[in-house]
């Protein structure tokens, strides 16, 4: 799927791609558009050779031949158009849909660096920015950029028959007419671009604001928010108005243009049927033909800006949503073998790594994780724990080194297989906008209610009977209508249901009340039971259950081993100890 990288700044590219995979329907589409153009310039030649038979004293079978020959060329017009419409609201509506299917893909393949640098706003904005984009594109090519196109070719094919040398001079003055609105619509892009940006700021800021409303509201800054969204909003409007009268200045000169042309071609009809060099029926002709040149390339003016407008929002929305994956998977990777009879062991084996461009957090980084055990890792802020879970789970690659899982280089092995094989239970608990029963279930979605339910309560989730609609209660946004302690025994019911050999542990600062940090406290036992645990624990109980502490501090290990040996030394281990007890004391 990361191939869809390719078209990150190829915009019509991408467009076609999707277009590509309907082609029948497309070009179902393109014919009876050719054909409703045609029947419709055709029409103004039936009405030529209508007048033509009327004044020419003609049979009257000939007029009504003519008569015929006039209502069919309109019946069809009108048909061929309404065919097209038809076969528009399947292909391009399902256009959009796989459109936006393959963003998504490729969007949730990024790795968590790219949406901790962005706004969660700004890219599902750019997801329906796109797709809209992309319907409108096919739209105004389709009905307002191809008809004028081919009414003009078609209109002076016709007037080429009255006037050799009119048509080539409409020619010469179309094709003039139309390079000029194309240079103009061209020259007009940054300004597009610059609207589509402060756009979709719009949005990214939209977003953050609304999911962080507890926190606006704490610091009672509304009103700073609002001015603050008055300011974007301000900056988007004018970012627009100069686009759109950038449009209307194009509009004003293709306006001038055609009364000009307009006058001249009516003029020089009047002037070969005063000469007798043409019929009635041809000035006629030659007066609808020279409107429908003209009114063809101002319609084509209008929508060339339109479509330039568009195009210049799918660029910017697929060169953000485009990006490389950061994260590939290696050629030859396999999947994680491991025995289930034995639990794996983990291994840092020189490993370097810093954040693109941060400060080093490890260097020449060597740590075994004992298989089957609980690995505590301790430290102080910033000593680089929550990277070695990271780097772990192949959230990020390693500058130099490797990160191995029973002797597999986790570089090597699939990332799918590499997920399974971890249960990762976060600080802060990510739950989705579903039910109790879908969030558990979203370990094992293959996992019957019976197993679900043994879960929670396996992980002491004894508060969802209580809950109004129990496992059917809709969590809320991230969760926000449970209680912190729920929500991490949610998780960990959710970790239990996965069932992975490895469980990766960021337990949460946030003190809870002593009933539920024991029911916590039973729960993780239970998650953390008969399995390899690497664990940043920070409550001194949690501490005490572990085999093993590691203390780090700037990416390296000051301390390694049980943790009633190291508190018979004097070390930072037990100086983190006693200082937390007598917090702890002051606290009581
Ligand atoms: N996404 C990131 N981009 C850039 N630098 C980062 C990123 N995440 C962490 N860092 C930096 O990497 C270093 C190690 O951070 P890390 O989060 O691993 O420390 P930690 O020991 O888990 O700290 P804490 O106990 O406060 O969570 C810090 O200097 C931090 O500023």
């Amino acid at each position: 799927m990361d191939r869809l990288s390719a078209y990150a700044k190829r915009p019509v590219a991408f467009l076609l791609r999707y277009v590509r995979r309907r082609p029948l329907s497309h070009a179902a589409i393109l014919a009876a558009v050719i054909g409703a153009v045609a029947c419709s310039v055709s029409s103004q030649y039936g009405v030529k050779f209508l007048v033509d038979v009327l004044s020419g004293n003609a049979a009257d079978g000939a007029i009504w031949l003519a008569f015929a020959l006039l209502v069919s060329l309109i019946a069809a017009d009108n048909l061929l158009w309404r065919l097209a419409g038809w076969i528009t609201s399947h292909a391009f509506v399902g256009v959009t849909g796989d459109l936006r299917s393959e963003l998504f893909r490729h969007l949730t393949g990024h790795a968590p660096n790219y949406f901790s640098q962005r706004l969660a706003g700004t890219l599902t904005g750019r997801i329906t920015a796109t797709s809209n984009a992309a319907f409108a594109v096919e739209n105004l090519f389709i009905w307002n950029v191809l008809p004028p196109c081919l009414a003009t070719l078609c209109a002076i094919g016709f007037l080429a028959v009255v006037s050799v040398p009119m048509a080539a001079a409409l020619t010469a003055i179309a094709a003039l007419v139309m390079l000029l609105l194309f240079k103009l619509a061209a020259r007009g892009t940054p300004l597009h671009h610059g609207f589509a940006n402060r756009a979709a700021k719009v949005e990214g800021e939209l977003a953050d604001v609304i999911g962080n409303m507890p926190l606006v509201r704490t610091f009672g800054a509304i009103h700073r928010e609002h001015s603050r969204f008055d300011r974007t909003v301000g900056r988007e409007l004018t970012a627009r108005r100069r686009s759109l009268q950038y449009l209307e200045r194009v509009r004003l000169l293709h306006a001038v243009l055609t009364i000009v042309l307009t006058v001249a071609v009516l003029a020089w009809a009047i002037v070969l049927w005063q000469r007798g060099q043409a019929s009635a029926g041809d000035v006629v002709l030659v007066c609808t033909l020279g409107f429908t040149v003209l009114h063809a390339t101002r319609d084509l003016a209008v929508a060339l800006v339109d479509v330039t407008q568009h195009m210049a929002r799918l660029a910017e929305a697929i060169g953000t949503l485009l990006q490389e994956h950061e994260l590939r998977e290696h050629p030859a990777a396999v999947p994680l073998a491991w025995r289930s009879e034995r639990m794996p062991h983990a291994a840092f084996d020189n490993v370097a790594f810093s954040y693109p461009g941060g400060r080093r957090v490890f260097e020449n980084f060597t740590l075994d994780i004992t298989a089957g055990r609980r690995t505590g890792l301790v430290g102080p802020s910033g000593s680089g724990k929550s990277t070695a879970l990271a780097l772990l789970q192949r959230f990020h690659d390693l500058e130099r080194g490797r990160i191995l899982i029973d002797g597999q280089d986790i570089a090597h092995i699939t990332q799918e297989s590499l997920r399974r094989a971890i249960s990762f239970v976060p600080q802060d608990i990510s739950l989705l906008h579903r039910s109790i029963l879908e969030n558990i279930r979203y370990g094992r979605p293959e996992a019957s209610d019976v197993e679900v339910r043994a879960a929670a309560e396996a992980a002491r989730c004894d508060f969802i009977e209580a809950l109004p609609s129990g496992y059917s209660t809709i969590v809320g946004d991230r969760g926000t209508r449970l209680s912190g302690g729920q929500r991490q025994r949610i998780a960990i019911a959710r970790a239990l249901l996965k069932d992975s050999p490895i469980v990766l542990l960021d337990e949460a600062t946030s003190s809870l009340d002593t009933e539920a940090e024991e029911m916590i406290r039973q729960a993780l036992d239970r998650l953390m039971q008969g399995r390899t645990v690497i664990a940043i624990a920070h409550r001194l109980s949690t501490l005490r259950g572990f085999d093993r502490i590691v203390f780090l501090e700037h990416g390296r290990v000051l301390q390694d081993g049980p943790p009633d040996d190291l508190m018979r030394r004097r070390g930072p281990y037990r100086a983190m100890v006693e200082s937390e007890v007598a917090r702890l004391r002051q606290a009581a």
